[in-house]
């Protein structure tokens, strides 16, 4: 469990983070959001020191983080940035094998672990072990810096718009595979997006951020049925608000029994992908494999943020003044 605990960041006399304080529970996602230049990069940095607070401080496991040396803080944290930061002159492997080196492993062992990352995400060790990064396309340069990241089995990955740089399409499955893979290893991380729709995608809880300080954290429902400011609201984009709740939840949440014609839709389809089934072939309720229907009146009502569990623990609703 991770605690950041009035955490603040003065340059000068600007404080870019201001008094922050969230918990991120183990083997869950958190992600940041907010505008450019609202203090999320210097907040995701000082959790692995790579900026020293000016006050509050971090807590991994119960343990504050002031009283452990930086470089060896930071060989337990992954990091993965934008324009994933690979060495250029470095091999693949290399690249993927740099902690663990550090941390002394035997070299059998770091060619297994490479070897075992590069699998993962779907890279053939042989045909990709002894490239260099600009030997690789942007998308799999991206995925060798995941892969680094996460190299020595970190029990936290810090994540700073590690997909900023991807075409929507590859990004939207980068994304699918970096959730599956968090979810198999049961690492904590800590993602930062200007994104609401990542954000969404990816978060157990999310984080907004204006101007140094939390405006609100909490679980998506949360955030987008209740947004705690008109700045919240504004970064949910009203427009975009009842597609973004559909997309949370499994056609199978809705189902109910009945009857319906025409192809059936997976009940682990999302609510969203209903819809857009619904809308584009004209029909108001829509057979779901296994038995049982989902309707579009049900749909609409899911829409407009009815139905959902009540948003849980008061503490996650934490809202500045
Ligand atoms: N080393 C520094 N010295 C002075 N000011 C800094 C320093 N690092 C960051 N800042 C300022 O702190 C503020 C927050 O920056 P930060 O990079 O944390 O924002 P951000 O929310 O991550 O922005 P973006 O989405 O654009 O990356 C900005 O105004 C930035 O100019």
């Amino acid at each position: 469990m991770i605690r950041i605990e009035h955490l603040t960041k003065r340059y000068g006399t600007a404080t870019v983070v201001d008094d922050v304080s969230l918990t991120v529970e183990t083997g869950q996602i958190a992600a940041l959001v907010g505008t450019s230049g609202s203090g999320k990069t210097t907040l995701l940095r000082m959790v692995n020191r790579l900026v020293e607070p000016t006050a509050g401080r971090v807590l991994i496991d119960d343990v504050d983080t002031a009283t452990l040396s930086p470089h060896l803080l930071r060989r337990r944290i992954g990091y993965a940035i934008q324009g994933h930061g690979l060495f250029p002159h470095r091999s693949v492997a290399q690249n993927i094998a740099t902690v663990p080196r550090l941390l002394g492993w035997p070299k059998s062992q770091i060619r297994e672990r490479v070897d075992e990352l590069l699998s993962m995400f779907q890279l053939d060790p042989a045909e990709f072990r002894d490239r260099r990064p600009h030997e690789l396309s942007g998308g799999q340069q991206q995925r060798v810096g995941v892969a680094r990241a996460l190299a020595a089995r970190p029990e936290l990955l810090l994540m700073d718009e590690p997909f900023g740089a991807l075409d929507p399409v590859i990004r939207a499955q980068a994304q699918a595979d970096l959730r599956a893979l968090q979810r198999r290893l049961g690492t904590t991380l800590i993602i930062v997006t200007h994104d609401m729709e990542e954000a969404v995608a990816l978060g157990d809880r999310i984080a907004v951020m204006d101007q140094g300080r939390l405006l609100q954290y909490g679980p998506p429902e949360q955030i987008l049925t209740r947004p705690a400011t008109p700045f919240v609201q504004a970064l949910i984009g009203s427009a975009e608000r009842p597609f973004r709740l559909l997309s949370l939840s499994p056609v199978g949440d809705l189902v109910q029994p009945g009857q319906a014609d025409g192809p059936a839709i997976a009940p682990d389809a999302s609510l969203r992908d209903a819809l857009a089934e619904c809308l584009w072939t004209g029909r108001d309720r829509l057979p779901v494999t296994g038995g049982g229907v989902v309707t579009l009146a049900q749909l609409r009502q899911r829409a407009a943020g009815a139905g959902l569990a009540a948003p849980d623990e008061p503490a996650a609703a934490q809202v500045a003044p």
